[in-house]
């Protein structure tokens, strides 16, 4: 991650910030607060948070309305300043560096538009080009080639469809080939063909590039297939801080089993999880109740064909922890 210019200078020689960029570290969040001045109290959005992300990291940014998830976006973004704490993004002060941090970061927000309206789709880019300084002709190919645009890239933004509007902000967040890319519930709405192009690209872009990738949404799945770390934020607060496969191996010993009736089942151990219309899914720890231990019973109550079992899934983890 250290450039060229770098390479030569000791470690004793670096800033603090070419020194955290150096240690991997693109992201760092220390003792965070943030609080907006609400009608009559003051809000407090951040509670005291810290985490750091990592060169190559994509970060699963999640936690329900209102748990600070854009605050948080917008801090790193240095469009404001925290209440406390400090941040330090590609080894700047946010805030101080807004300029010079935005010539290395892409931003893909689901509310706003970096795009033209009135305007070709491929006009956007060939602008932002521009404005970024790029003549990279071959990575703009490259994007419009591997996010499918090719058959709307002359047509005017407002005639686009929303799967196709949101692959062309993609391109527009990406042209200059930032270093560390901000999705904030960028794919809302989305049609799931649409989504896969997405997911695909990011894991793409991620494996090639390195590119340090911060998505906040509210579709975990998406979350749980490309994240390899999870922020996860509640009230305001940090409630896990790390690896996906750490934050599943907590719940390893849980399972769940969907039943394919309308009446409740009252099994010692069994907790009712979902209720559907044709069926109710339970979760259980196999280390206090066995599948043949259950089977028994089902065979029993003569329904042992209409049970499905199942690992937990990452969404089923955040809803069992209450988030
Ligand atoms: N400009 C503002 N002025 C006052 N309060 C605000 C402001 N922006 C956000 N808040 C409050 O701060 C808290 C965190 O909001 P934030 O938008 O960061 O949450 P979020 O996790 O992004 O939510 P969502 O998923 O709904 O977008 C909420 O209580 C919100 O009402």
């Amino acid at each position: 991650m250290c450039s060229t210019k770098n390479s030569d200078k000791s470690e004793h020689d670096l800033s603090a910030g070419e020194q955290t960029i150096m240690q991997n570290k693109i992201i760092e969040v220390k003792t965070v607060s943030k609080a907006y001045k609400g009608a009559t109290d003051m809000i407090l959005a951040l509670n005291d948070i810290d985490f750091n992300i990592e060169v190559g990291d994509i970060v699963g940014y999640v936690g329900q309305n209102g748990a600070g998830k854009s605050t948080t976006i917008k801090l790193l973004l240095g469009l404001m300043l925290p209440t406390n704490g400090e941040i330090s993004v590609l080894g700047n002060n946010p805030f101080k560096k807004r300029i010079q941090n935005a010539k290395q970061i892409g931003t893909v927000m689901g509310q706003k538009s970096q795009l033209w309206w009135e305007l070709p789709l491929i006009d956007s880019f060939k602008f932002l080009q521009a404005m970024y300084d790029t003549k990279d002709d071959a990575w703009l190919a490259q994007l419009i080639d591997l996010l499918e645009v090719n058959d709307f890239l002359h047509k005017p933004v407002r005639e686009l469809s929303l799967g196709q509007k949101m692959r062309g902000e993609l391109i527009a967040a990406l042209v200059h080939q930032p270093k560390l890319l901000f999705l904030d519930e960028a794919t809302l709405g989305l049609d799931v063909q649409t989504k896969n192009v997405f997911l695909n690209f990011l894991m793409q872009l991620n494996k090639t590039k390195q590119t340090t990738i911060i998505m906040t949404t509210h579709d975990l799945r998406e979350v749980e297939r490309i994240a390899n770390k999870i922020i996860l934020i509640d009230h305001g607060q940090l409630k896990f801080n790390g690896a996906k496969s750490d934050f599943i191996a907590e719940f390893k010993n849980m399972e769940k089993v969907e039943i394919y009736q309308s009446a409740i089942l009252e099994v010692p151990g069994l907790k009712l999880y979902q209720e559907n219309q044709d069926s109710n899914v339970y979760v259980f720890n196999i280390d206090e109740l066995t599948e043949k231990q259950l089977n028994k019973i089902f065979l029993e109550a003569d329904i042992i064909s209409n049970v499905r079992y199942s690992d937990l899934d990452l969404t089923d983890i955040l809803t069992l922890s209450g988030i």
